[in-house]
């Protein structure tokens, strides 16, 4: 998996990728918590939350490496744990500042119905109900159909990466054949495992932007590899417990040991 490195001696923190998260709410402030731990437990830099006062003061609570403070970055985590409709004006345009520029971009949950547009590289990671109701927005007819062709006229439709997560995880970059990611376990199914997914997958392209801004299929690759090690993670946490159930938090706490057996193995 090339969307992995281990640090060298050469690496300090900023070398190693800033991911910047702004995720979470009053409503749903676990969210940012899963999503900034997963990020961390991947392997990156550094974390950069920017969030309301009751998810920071959580984040901090679980992770007191997190930088709260704003600064630069090199991708950015948006939306898990959001609700569009709830988005405030002075939100939505420090969302459209972040997507209308060049550092990519991986968007999920509240701000799926922004990332839809922008110049920034962009990664959309709905489940079906929301590419469902993405696909309104943007005037495309409802799903039907192979779940890959359907996510591939999204893609070409936003100019975005789409990744249609299920149990079969479909990862569509515009103008290109889909591929399938089937690791995992179906204890997967279970609240907040999306919200780590974003973070994996913030700090893959964290840390590969560090070192060069990938280009579409550049993309596509680091959100399969992220689909990828997430399903793993989740393979381990329940494999851990005799196959039995996992928490979001059991997949995050998982991931360094996936993250190991693919750096092992090459
Ligand atoms: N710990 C957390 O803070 C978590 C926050 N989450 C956030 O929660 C927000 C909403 O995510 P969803 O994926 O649920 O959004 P959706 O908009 O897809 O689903 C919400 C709606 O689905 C329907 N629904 C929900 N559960 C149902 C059930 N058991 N049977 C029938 N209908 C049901 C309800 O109408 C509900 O309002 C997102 O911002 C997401 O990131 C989730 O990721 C779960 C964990
Ligand atoms: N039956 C299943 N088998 C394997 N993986 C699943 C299954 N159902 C969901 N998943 C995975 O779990 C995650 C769920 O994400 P999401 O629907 O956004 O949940 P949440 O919003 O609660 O975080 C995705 O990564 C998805 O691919």
């Amino acid at each position: 998996m090339r969307a992995l490195r281990a640090p060298t001696a050469l690496d300090d923190k900023y070398s190693r990728g800033v991911l910047g998260v702004r995720t979470g709410s009053e409503l749903y402030p676990g969210a940012a918590v899963l999503g900034v731990e997963a990020a961390w437990r991947t392997g990156v830099g550094m974390v950069r939350y920017l969030g309301p006062p009751r998810p920071t003061a959580l984040v901090l609570g679980r992770r007191p490496e997190t930088v709260v403070a704003d600064g630069r970055v090199q991708a950015w985590v948006l939306g898990s744990g959001t609700d569009a409709a709830a988005r405030g004006a002075a939100e939505t345009e420090i969302l459209r500042a972040v997507l209308s520029d060049t550092d990519p971009v991986v968007a999920d949950a509240g701000a799926l119905d922004i990332a839809a547009h922008g110049t920034a590289p962009r990664i959309l990671t709905p489940h079906d109900r929301e590419h469902a109701r993405l696909r309104t927005a943007l005037g495309l007819p409802p799903p039907r159909g192979p779940r890959s062709d359907a996510a591939r006229e999204t893609a070409d439709a936003t100019g975005a990466v789409v990744l249609l997560k299920g149990s079969e995880t479909v990862v569509a970059a515009p103008g290109a054949e889909p591929v399938t990611v089937s690791e995992g376990t179906p204890w997967l199914a279970t609240a907040g495992t999306g919200d780590v997914l974003a973070g994996t997958i913030g700090a893959l392209v964290a840390v590969a932007a560090a070192d060069r801004v990938p280009g579409a299929d550049g993309l596509a690759a680091l959100a399969a590899s992220g689909a990828w090690l997430h399903g793993r993670a989740g393979a381990i946490a329940s494999s851990a417990v005799g196959g039995g159930p996992v928490t979001a938090l059991d997949v995050a706490e998982a991931l360094p040991r996936a993250v190991a057996e693919v750096l092992s193995s090459v």
